[in-house]
C-alpha cells in the first residue's frame, strides 16, 4: 500500500453499473452500503461529494422487452424506468436529500447552460444536498453523448470545482494488463504520469454491464489529472477500500495531478476560455480578492470593459494592472448596470437575481 496520506475536500465519485445493478437487471444495495456510510461519514468530516451514478439502463432492463440485440430506443426507455428506480436506491441510504441532475454533452459545451450547472452544484453543496449526475442517456443521439460516464465524471469534476476524482469499479485498480484475461496481472498502486505506455496497459474487455472499460476510465483519469485534479480508480464492491479512503490510504492505483489545481484553472480561464474582457475595480475589492480570497461583489466594481456573457472568462483589473482572471456570472452590459451597488439591489436593477457576486471566488484565480 502507498504510504501517500489523500488529501482531499471535494471529490466527484464514479460508480459504474456494475455496483448499482450487477447481474445487469435492476438495482441492488449490496455493494453501496460501504460506499454509502463512507460518504456520510465524510460529509461529517464537513468534505463534500458529488456523485456520478451509472446504472439507469441496467436497473430498467426488465420493464421493457427486447428482443435479441437492445435497440436504441429500447436503451432509452430502460434508462427512463431505470433512471428514477436507481435515484430511489440512492436515496434510501441516505437521511439527507439527493438530486438528480441529468447532462448531455450539449449542456456542458454551451457557456451559459455551463454556468448554470455551476450554480446549480454550488447551491446543492452548500445546502448540504447529495448530487447526483448521469447522462440524460433517453434523449442523447450519439453526437451529443459524453459516451460514458467516466468521461461525464472527469468533466464534472470541473464544473463542481472538486480537487478529486474517485472511480468506483469492480477490480482493484489499473493492472498491467487486463485481471480478468490475465492471472498474473499486476496492479499498479501509483501512477506519476499516464503516459502513451500506461494508456496501453487498459484491454477492451468489460464487465457484464460496463459501457467504457478500462480504456475510458484511463482518458477520464488523464483529463482530471491534465486539470489537477488526483484521480483514484478503486474497487467499489469490496467494503475495505471505504475504510481505507476514510483512513487517507489509496486502496486502488492512485493517478498523481500533473499540475498544481490554481495553475491548471489559471491555464484553463486564461487560455482554455480566453479572457473577452475586464471588470476594474476598487481598492476595496483589490483586498478582498487578494487579502481574503473573497468574491467579486458588484460593490467593488468601477468600470467594466469590453462585451462578453455570463459564462465567459474575464480579466480583473486594479489600476490598470491585471490581478485576476475569472468567470463572469453576468454579461458585461449587466455589471455595467450593477457597478458600485449593493448585492441586494441586483434583483430591482436587473429584474433578476441570480448570484450575489459578480464572480465567484471558486471560479477566480490571482494572476
Ligand atoms: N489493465 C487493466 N486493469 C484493470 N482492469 C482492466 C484492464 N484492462 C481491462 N480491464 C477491464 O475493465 C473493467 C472495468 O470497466 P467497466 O466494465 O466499464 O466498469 P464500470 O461498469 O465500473 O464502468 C474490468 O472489469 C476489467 O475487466
Ligand atoms: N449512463 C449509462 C451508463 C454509461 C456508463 O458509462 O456505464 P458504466 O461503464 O457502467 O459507468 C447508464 O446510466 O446506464
Amino acid at each position: 500500500m502507498s504510504q501517500q496520506q489523500l488529501n482531499w475536500q471535494r471529490a466527484v465519485i464514479k460508480v459504474g453499473s456494475a455496483l448499482i445493478a450487477p447481474e445487469g437487471n435492476g438495482c441492488k444495495t449490496e455493494y453501496l452500503l460501504a460506499l454509502a456510510r463512507f460518504i456520510i461519514q465524510s460529509r461529517k468530516q464537513g468534505k463534500e461529494i458529488v456523485l456520478v451514478s451509472s446504472g439507469s439502463v441496467a436497473a430498467g432492463r426488465n420493464s421493457i422487452a427486447s428482443s435479441g440485440q437492445t435497440s436504441i430506443a429500447e436503451k432509452q426507455a430502460m434508462a427512463a424506468v431505470g433512471q428514477t428506480r436507481m435515484m430511489a436506491n440512492w436515496a434510501r441510504l441516505f437521511d439527507f436529500p439527493c438530486a438528480q441532475i441529468l447532462l448531455t454533452h450539449d449542456d456542458l459545451g454551451d457557456r451559459q447552460r455551463f454556468l448554470n450547472a455551476k450554480n446549480t452544484l454550488r447551491e446543492l453543496l452548500k445546502n448540504d444536498v447529495l448530487p447526483i449526475i448521469n447522462e440524460n442517456d433517453s434523449v442523447v443521439t450519439d453526437e451529443l453523448k459524453f459516451g460514458d460516464n467516466d468521461n461525464l465524471a472527469a468533466l464534472v469534476t470541473l464544473v463542481s470545482d472538486a480537487d478529486t476524482l474517485i472511480i468506483c469499479t469492480d477490480v482493484d485498480g489499473l493492472y498491467d494488463s487486463d485481471p480478468k484475461a490475465n492471472k498474473n496481472a499486476k496492479l499498479l498502486k501509483q501512477v506519476e504520469h499516464i503516459s502513451d505506455e500506461i494508456m496501453v496497459l487498459a484491454g477492451d474487455s468489460k464487465s457484464l454491464v460496463g459501457t467504457g472499460g478500462m480504456q475510458s476510465k484511463l482518458r477520464a483519469a488523464r483529463k482530471a489529472c491534465e486539470q489537477g485534479i488526483q484521480t483514484l480508480i478503486v474497487n467499489g464492491r469490496n467494503s475495505d477500500v471505504f475504510t481505507q479512503l476514510a483512513e487517507g490510504a489509496n486502496p486502488g492505483t492512485l493517478f498523481n495531478a500533473h499540475s498544481s489545481r490554481q495553475k491548471a484553472k489559471k491555464n484553463w480561464l486564461k487560455n482554455g476560455l480566453k479572457t473577452k474582457g475586464s471588470i476594474k475595480v476598487d481598492s476595496g475589492a483589490y483586498n478582498a480578492l487578494v487579502e481574503r480570497g473573497a468574491s467579486l461583489l458588484p460593490a467593488g466594481v468601477l468600470a467594466v470593459e469590453g462585451r462578453f456573457e455570463a459564462g465567459y472568462a474575464v480579466q480583473i483589473e486594479y489600476h490598470d494592472k491585471p490581478v485576476a482572471v475569472g468567470l463572469a456570472l453576468y454579461n458585461a452590459a449587466e455589471i455595467r448596470k450593477l457597478k458600485g451597488q449593493k448585492s441586494t439591489h441586483i434583483e430591482s436593477i436587473l429584474g433578476y437575481h441570480n448570484q450575489d457576486v459578480v464572480v465567484h471566488r471558486d471560479d477566480l484565480v490571482l494572476l
